[in-house]
């Protein structure tokens, strides 16, 4: 078939945000613009130190992204997944085999209560990730790119440089993990999820996402007013995550979990049916899922700040050596099974030894 083109890209609004009262978690922001200012980086790391062990979701502010061009890809994003089925079908990824490339269908028929979304994932710009998109992605090819570099550049490295200086470890040794140009996997997602009748949500236990962890190593979730994050306290409880206009929502994923040795926290998170007044609108998410390259081993480093606290490199959790590419693929082949009806309950153990943190 003749691919779409979209002459051009209407500009996207927000959703109204809801009225409805909810419990909403307290979660602090690190304003990353106080690096370039003296003081602001132990500053930050002080911030850093009260919160981060208890609750690995935070803010960040001061990050440089403008309004406009977070509305950008979103107006992108809309535009992507209006996009005819059958066209959206030719860049499927292969989840089968742990590849997240690509799109993602939404589930239907007896399946469609575990799968509520659809997804589009823009890998980063190397040679190693070079493969076909559809023409509304080529035509805003190097928009996107510098979208996503920004993110990695101006985002990801400063907080991995801020965490490290938290470890009390060399400051790059998370960002030469974290190279841009090395094999790994990092990517954007577009993200849509569609609005079901109460009847059907009901039927799901009104939840759109099941709880889980991310597997990578921070998670950037740009702002979207429709209500449905919730994070789960360590104290098992669920609140729903607020997102600010100007803020990025961060969460901390699996990946630098391990390499903290637990210090760093993977946070169980959800999206569940969104209040009465935002369920006739579609939710879309952007979302910047950053990992360490692809042969990393997800060992605990040895940091004096993590041997004070008895979290040192013993505290290996894996039977064998596991890189941060393996771990992701048998989360993704695992999250696989489960949603295409392979399995009936997902699977608790990843790989060597190893389990999901949450699934029920
Ligand atoms: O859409 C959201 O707000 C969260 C999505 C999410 O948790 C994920 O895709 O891993
Ligand atoms: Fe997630």
């Amino acid at each position: 078939m003749s691919p779409s083109r979209v002459e051009s890209l209407p500009s996207y609004e927000y959703p109204n945000e809801t009225r409805e009262q909810l419990e909403y978690a307290e979660l602090e922001a690190l304003d990353i613009s106080k690096l370039s200012v003296q003081g602001g980086k132990q500053a930050l790391a002080d911030q850093v130190l009260r919160f981060i062990n208890k609750n690995g979701f935070f803010y960040v502010t001061g990050h440089g992204f403008s309004d406009e061009e977070v509305r950008r890809q979103y107006a992108l994003c809309k535009a992507f997944f209006e996009l005819p089925l059958e066209e959206k079908l030719e860049y499927s990824c292969d989840t089968a085999k742990g590849d997240f490339r690509g799109y993602k269908p939404q589930s239907t028929g007896k399946l469609a209560g575990r799968d509520n979304d659809e997804r589009y994932n823009i890998p980063k710009f190397t040679p190693e990730h070079e493969r076909p998109h559809p023409q509304l992605i080529r035509d805003h090819w190097d928009e996107i790119k510098d979208f996503s570099l920004k993110i990695h550049n101006d985002v990801l490295i400063p907080l991995l440089r801020l965490f490290a200086y938290v470890l009390e470890i060399d400051e790059d040794y998370l960002i030469e993990r974290h190279r841009y140009e090395a094999e790994g996997l990092e990517y954007l997602r577009y993200m849509k999820y569609h609005p079901r009748s109460k009847e059907a949500d009901a039927q799901a236990g009104n939840i759109w996402a099941k709880g889980h962890t991310d597997y990578n190593t921070l998670t950037f979730l740009f702002h979207q007013p429709v209500a449905g994050l919730q994070v789960q306290t360590p104290e098992g409880k669920w609140q729903y995550v607020k997102s600010p206009r100007d803020a990025i929502i961060v969460n901390i994923a699996d990946a630098l979990e391990f390499l903290s040795g637990g210090y760093l926290k993977s946070t169980v998170h959800r999206v569940v049916r969104a209040p009465e007044d935002q369920t006739s609108d579609p939710r879309l998410s952007l979302i910047y899922f950053a990992r360490p390259e692809a042969n990393i081993i997800l060992k605990p480093v040895s940091s004096p700040l993590l041997q004070r606290l008895g979290l040192s490199a013993e505290t290996d959790r894996f039977s064998h050596d596991v890189t941060a590419e393996e771990w992701a693929r048998a989360r993704i082949a695992k999250d696989h099974r489960f949603r295409t009806g392979l399995v009936n309950q997902p699977e608790k153990e990843i790989i060597a030894g190893v389990n999901q943190k949450y699934y029920d």
